[in-house]
């Protein structure tokens, strides 16, 4: 199996692992990147199944409307059942660093608003420890530099992913050579900085359910996991 074909694999066991759960006036939560468009494509098969569908980004509200889902805004969805979402690495406690796609804002407010969150991912995401994909941080513009120095000083190498800005209107550092050995005190440690809107650690809000794609087939891992 190639990546690609996990990706299709992970995303169709995402629907299986949901399938019997939908009710007409459901509405789920959908995350962004290459393996929430498999997962998209796949949902949009029961999309008489269910009511519609909260967006965690500009480009999945568009795959979502393409199939004619419904979109709904959060604000008057409530508490979701579902969040389904890719990740850029997974670890043994199910928590994640996203966005790689620069969605990682809007991903954390649906995932917040979920009851369970499941990942799909291929098994190159897998890790021991956070930090070797480098940990995104949104910031407000104006306040860069000053975020810049402040990660430094925590031990991150950051550097501004220049010609990106975000669906909320600001950027993003990326922090290289970063060690994640402790994901909760970190994430905490980074939103506190001035000028953060969030950062791409996704330790107290980890995934409940990790459906991870291998040329063995997928994997089904469930929080916590020993
Ligand atoms: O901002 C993007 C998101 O966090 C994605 O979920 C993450 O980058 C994984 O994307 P992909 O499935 O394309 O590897």
């Amino acid at each position: 199996m190639n990546q690609n074909e996990m990706k299709q694999a992970v995303a169709k066991a995402a629907l299986d692992e949901i399938r019997h759960k939908l009710e007409k006036d459901m509405i789920i939560g959908i995350g962004t990147g290459s393996t929430a468009n498999f997962f998209i494509d796949e949902l949009a098969k029961l999309k008489q199944d269910f009511d519609g569908a909260v967006a965690s980004s500009e480009a999945s509200a568009e795959r979502l409307k393409a199939h004619g889902i419904r979109l709904v805004d959060l604000n008057s969805a409530g508490q979701l059942p579902f969040y389904i979402d890719g990740a850029d690495e997974i670890n043994g406690r199910l928590q994640m660093i996203k966005g790689g796609g620069a969605a990682l804002t809007r991903e954390k407010i649906v995932a917040a608003c979920s009851d369970t969150f499941i990942c799909i991912a291929d098994q190159s995401k897998q890790v021991d420890i956070l930090g070797e994909f480098p940990l995104p941080v949104e910031v407000l513009p104006m306040a860069r530099s000053h975020v810049g120095r402040e990660l430094v000083k925590i031990g991150a190498d950051p550097q501004w992913r220049q010609g990106v800005t975000t669906d909320n209107g600001n950027w993003i550092i990326d922090c290289y050579n970063f060690k994640l050995d402790d994901p909760i005190k970190l994430e905490s440690m980074i939103n506190n900085i001035t000028g953060v809107v969030c950062n791409g650690i996704f330790a107290h809000r980890q995934a409940d359910i990790l459906l991870l794609g291998s040329s063995e087939g997928v994997e089904r891992l469930v929080y916590p996991s020993n």
